[in-house]
C-alpha cells in the first residue's frame, strides 16, 4: 500500500483526521524519566501507545532527536510504531532539500534508514532537489507551502510573475505540486492551521490533496477555520498535526492518559466541523 492509500484508509478507520507529533523535550518529561538512559524511546513509545487509537499519522521531528543524539531512538520508535500500529503511517518531519546528490541521501536517510512513510520536503531549491523522493512512488512527500510560523510570510507572500499569472509564492508552489511534481500521485502540502484563509486558497489550487496542517494545540490555530477551509469534499484531506499539546498535557505520573484524552478530543473537536 503506498503512503496516500494507508492514510486514506486510516481516515476511514479510526474515523481521525488527528496527528501526533513525537517532538521530545527531556526538560518536559515526567519525573520518573529523569535517570532513564533510554528516555526518549521509553516517553515516545508510551505516547504512541497511548493515542494510537485516536490518530490517522505520526509525526516525529527529526531534530527533538538528533539534538540529543537518539538517532537510534528514533529508528526503534519508528520501527516500534509500525509492528505495534500497522496501518499507521509515520510521516518524518526533517524539512529536508537539497542539490540531487545529497537530496539522494536525505531519501535514504528518511525511507531506508528510519523507515518512514513519508517525509517532509522544503522546496525552496527547486524541482530537483525534491526529485529523489517524488522517485518512491510508495512513499508521501510533504511539501512546504504556507507555514504555521509568524514569519511564513516573509519569503512565501513574496509576489511573483510565473506561468503566466502574478501571484504569492506559496500558491505558485501549490500549483506546481499538485501538477507537474505529483507524477506518481504521492504529493501532500503542508500548510499551518494558522492560517485559515491560506488553507482555503490552497484547497482551492489543489483539489484533493492531502494536508499536513501543524499548528493547533500549542501554536493557537482555530480548529473550526481549519476544518472548515481545508477539508476535502469527502470530510478529510487533512492531517492535522499537534504536538507539545498532547505529549505534555501532564507534566505527572498520567502523562500516557493525559495525552490519549487530548488526542481523543482534538480528533472529537475535528469531528463536529468535517
Ligand atoms: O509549518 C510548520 C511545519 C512544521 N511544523 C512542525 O510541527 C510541529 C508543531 O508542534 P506544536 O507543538 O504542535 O506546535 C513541530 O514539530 C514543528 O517543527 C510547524 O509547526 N509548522
Amino acid at each position: 500500500m503506498t503512503f496516500i492509500e494507508a492514510l486514506k484508509h486510516r481516515w476511514q478507520q479510526a474515523n481521525s483526521l488527528v496527528c501526533v507529533g513525537l517532538d521530545p523535550e527531556p526538560a518536559k518529561f515526567p519525573a520518573k524519566f529523569t535517570n532513564d538512559p533510554d528516555a526518549i524511546f521509553a516517553f515516545c513509545r508510551d505516547i504512541a501507545d497511548a493515542t494510537a487509537e485516536y490518530v490517522c499519522c505520526f509525526k516525529p521531528q527529526i531534530a527533538h532527536f538528533a539534538a540529543h543524539g537518539a538517532e537510534s531512538a528514533l529508528e526503534r520508535l519508528i520501527a516500534h510504531i509500525h509492528a505495534t500500529h500497522p496501518g499507521i503511517p509515520v510521516i518524518l518531519d526533517a524539512k529536508r532539500g537539497d542539490i540531487g546528490s545529497t537530496a539522494q541521501q536525505y531519501a535514504a536517510e528518511a525511507f531506508d534508514r528510519y523507515q518512514a512513510d513519508a517525509v517532509t520536503a522544503n522546496p525552496y531549491l527547486g524541482r530537483d532537489s525534491v526529485q529523489p523522493f517524488l522517485n518512491r512512488a510508495d512513499k508521501g512527500v510533504v511539501i512546504l507551502c504556507r507555514t504555521s510560523n509568524a514569519g511564513a510570510g516573509d519569503l512565501q507572500d513574496l509576489s511573483i510573475h510565473a506561468d503566466g499569472n502574478t501571484r504569492p509564492l506559496y500558491q505558485h508552489v501549490a500549483e506546481k505540486v499538485a501538477g507537474e511534481w505529483n507524477g506518481h500521485g504521492n504529493c501532500a502540502l503542508v500548510v499551518g492551521a494558522t492560517w485559515p484563509a491560506q488553507l482555503r486558497e490552497v484547497r482551492a489550487i489543489v483539489g484533493e490533496m492531502p494536508f499536513l496542517v501543524p499548528g493547533v494545540g500549542a501554536q493557537g490555530g482555530d480548529v473550526e477555520a481549519v476544518v472548515k477551509n481545508a477539508r476535502t469534499t469527502d470530510g478529510t484531506g487533512l492531517v492535522v498535526s499537534s504536538s507539545r499539546a498532547i505529549l505534555y498535557a501532564s507534566g505527572g505520573d498520567d502523562y500516557a492518559d493525559a495525552a490519549a484524552h487530548a488526542a481523543r478530543t482534538l480528533r472529537d473537536q475535528i469531528n463536529r466541523y468535517r
